[in-house]
């Protein structure tokens, strides 16, 4: 175990932020935080850093109760979203800053600074001013710095919130590459929930101050524990029924089932929304183009289901707004929730 979390709460400015957060975290896993603004991401990373005071409970980083310890003797490195670079300074000196610090030996500083520009893919910067660089190029220089001091557990707080897509992207990719390459255990806070999805080994979902799922980012897409947490990854379908003897019966269907007899609430992504052309019991409300994709809306009687489906299907003549068509959704597609 990297990083354990034990029942901590933290208050700022006289309001309990973190109720009561548990975590358990691998030596060389990727954890993202996610979860909406103001839910306690940043606070709960900055407690980790030894930034922020808290009022119960314990950080134990490799074995070690860290929680009374001053930030700089932790292990821990924070990356913060404004980067905080030295702007008079070179990019050679922002990297090699902890090393003087600690006295290392200039040549050896020189090695490690060109080795992590090299991996960050900027080789031959070492002379330039922060002031003389492009967004990215800063995130790769505050990345590198944050490497060359070798840290325990790297914190990394939305530092690539400022960049444009496809630098965000880019940097996203860069970061898990590193990571692997060199095993690092690493925690990132972001309210972007496909970089969460892609990045990490697992993710922590925070809402009003508590992480109320912890998984793998297949797990936590596929099997959320509630409707919060389903929601959060997208616009859903809800069907309220009963199971009765192995088959869910609502208004609009009936599928076999494996719950036991009861109320329940069925939820089906959009995506798992099958369109079906041999059935006309739907009506094609509306269309919405979203590139590779389409969103649909189809009316029965007073309820809506949303599908998601190839946007290959606009070439069919067949698939117009006002027209009728059917759905398909399997039953292992399907999360039931208890009412
Ligand atoms: N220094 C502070 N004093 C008082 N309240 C604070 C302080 N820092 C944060 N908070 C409050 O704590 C809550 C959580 O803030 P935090 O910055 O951890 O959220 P976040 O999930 O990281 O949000 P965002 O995604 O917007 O950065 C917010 O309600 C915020 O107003």
């Amino acid at each position: 175990m990297s990083l354990k979390l034990e029942n901590l709460k933290v208050n700022m400015g006289g309001n309990e932020i973190l109720h009561d957060i548990n975590l358990d975290m691998n030596s060389g896993e990727f954890i993202s935080l996610l979860g909406p603004s103001g839910c306690g991401k940043s606070t709960l990373l900055k407690t980790i850093a030894g930034l922020n005071d808290l009022q119960e409970g314990k950080v134990i980083l490799f074995d070690k109760e860290i929680q009374d310890i001053s930030p700089e003797k932790r292990g821990a490195v924070i990356v913060f979203q404004d980067l905080r670079l030295f702007p008079h300074l070179s990019v050679e000196k922002n990297i090699a800053f902890a090393m003087n610090l600690k006295k290392i030996n200039k040549n050896e500083q020189k090695k490690v600074v060109k080795k992590l520009l090299r991996e960050v893919h900027l080789e031959g910067f070492e002379n330039r001013k922060i002031k003389e660089l492009s967004g990215g190029q800063m995130q790769r220089v505050a990345l590198a710095r944050a490497l060359a001091s070798n840290p325990k557990i790297l914190l990394l707080d939305e530092p690539f919130s400022g960049l444009d897509e496809k630098l965000r992207i880019e940097m996203g990719q860069l970061v898990k590459k590193l990571q692997r390459e060199n095993k690092i255990t690493m925690i990132l806070v972001t309210h972007d929930k496909n970089e969460a999805l892609q990045l990490s080994d697992k993710i922590a979902l925070i809402m009003h101050g508590d992480i109320i799922q912890y998984d793998n980012p297949y797990k936590i897409y596929t099997s959320p524990y509630s409707k919060e947490v389903a929601n959060y990854f997208g616009k859903n379908n809800y069907f309220i029924g009963k199971v009765d003897n192995k088959i869910f019966k609502t208004e609009h269907f009936e599928i076999k089932c494996n719950k036991k007899d009861g109320n329940y609430e069925a939820m089906i992504r959009p995506a798992n929304v099958i369109i079906d052309n041999n059935k006309n019991d739907f009506q094609i409300k509306e269309i919405t183009y979203l590139g590779d994709f389409v969103e649909i809306t189809l009316k029965k009687d007073k309820k809506e289901v949303l599908a998601k489906a190839s946007a290959d299907l606009l070439s069919k003549d067949c698939f117009k707004e006002g027209n009728k068509v059917g759905i398909i959704i399997k039953e292992e597609e399907i999360t039931y929730f208890e009412v």
